[in-house]
């Protein structure tokens, strides 16, 4: 059963334009000009209970602006949002127990006050049950390492401790659904492991769905069964994570080790030699044009071939690839 449900989502921000000066101001004051920006256009799509979604694009594609209106910060210009039946707008206080929020570049929590005071508070809020209050808390103090932290106040904490504080406040009221944006950002590989650890864990134990905004794809490959790909607001792409790489992924490397010293090769159509030294060549080839044992065939004719290693494109490389180039997720459709 889908638990978010976003149907024709759009969001377009008007501003007014002004000229420089004071005469700028006072014209846009009398006779204000408007600039239009879709940031998020007919958007479409459900999450099921306990999913992780991974929800990536470049910087501006709309992932701030779809999350806003999920958790009912910004109205939609058209279509609409429910969660877990609430229109998180109208309804913000009743979609607000069901949810956490973790915003990784702004915290939300109690600047002056020692976290153990922002977690009682966060938990008063929410009313949590006291013996509840008090299992989650020893709970997260484990799996976060809270204890170290609980008596310091949220301004005098690094970036890794405010992140963990940040994420014990999101879950202690133990939301059904979870919005983390950009939740390890700047953190070292140690706590960020860690914060990982503590997503999947809280996860798999409540069958809580998260969605998740990040530039890290190691967040995205650790964490993610199903991502959505957002670009200039619109979605396209939304499927498994291990697809991606079958769809986008058009080239593949090889390489080859040889017995014998390489010379002269001639490489099918539709394949380029990346590398060559005396007893190794690595070549790229064009999947849609090209299969792997078309390639070795074609190389086992020429050389004598002691071993051969076919290679997966990363990911990495695979969304950079998107990133830079929006129209390979046209060429894909056309592809298919
Ligand atoms: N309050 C606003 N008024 C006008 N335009 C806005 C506003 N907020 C965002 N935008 C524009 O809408 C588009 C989408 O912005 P949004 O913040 O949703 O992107 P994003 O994918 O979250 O980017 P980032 O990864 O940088 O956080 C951008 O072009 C942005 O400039």
């Amino acid at each position: 059963m889908s638990v978010i449900d976003v149907r024709n989502l759009g969001k377009t921000y008007r501003t007014i334009e002004k000229e420089g000066g004071v005469k700028g101001a006072i014209k846009a004051l009398f006779r204000p000009q408007y600039r239009e920006k879709v940031a998020v256009h007919d958007l479409n799509f459900q999450i099921d209970a306990g999913e992780i979604v991974g929800y990536i694009g470049v910087n501006g594609a709309g992932k701030s602006t779809t999350i806003k209106m999920l958790t009912g910060i910004l109205y939609p210009t058209t279509g609409a949002v429910t969660v877990l039946g609430h229109d998180p707008q109208r309804e913000r206080v009743a979609n607000a127990r069901n949810i956490g929020v973790v915003f990784g570049q702004r915290s939300q929590l109690w600047w002056d006050l020692a976290l153990i005071e922002s977690l009682n508070l966060v938990a008063n809020i929410y009313e949590v049950e006291p013996s509840r209050y008090k299992q989650l808390l020893s709970h997260f103090s484990e799996v976060l390492e809270l204890d170290e932290i609980l008596k310091t106040p949220i301004r005098s904490m690094s970036l890794g401790q405010k992140m963990r504080a940040e994420l014990a406040a999101a879950f202690i009221h133990e939301p059904k659904i979870v919005y983390l944006d950009e939740p390890t950002i700047g953190l070292d590989v140690m706590v960020k492991q860690r914060i990982r650890e503590f997503i999947k864990d809280y996860n798999q134990t409540h069958n809580t769905t998260v969605m998740l905004t990040t530039h890290d794809l190691g967040d995205i490959e650790q964490l993610c069964s199903r991502v959505i790909i957002i670009d200039a607001g619109s979605k396209v792409y939304d499927g498994p994570l291990h697809a991606i790489k079958q769809q986008f992924g058009k080239y593949r490397t090889i390489t080859f080790e040889t017995n014998q010293p390489i010379t002269n090769v001639q490489l099918p159509p539709a394949c380029e030699q990346l590398s060559l030294s005396e007893y190794s060549l690595e070549l790229k080839f064009d999947r849609s044009q090209l299969s792997a044992s078309q390639v070795a065939t074609a190389l086992m004719q020429q050389i004598d071939v002691a071993d051969f290693t076919l290679n997966e494109p990363d990911l990495e490389s695979i969304i950079k690839h998107l990133y830079q180039n929006p129209t390979a997720y046209n060429e894909v459709a056309v592809n298919e």
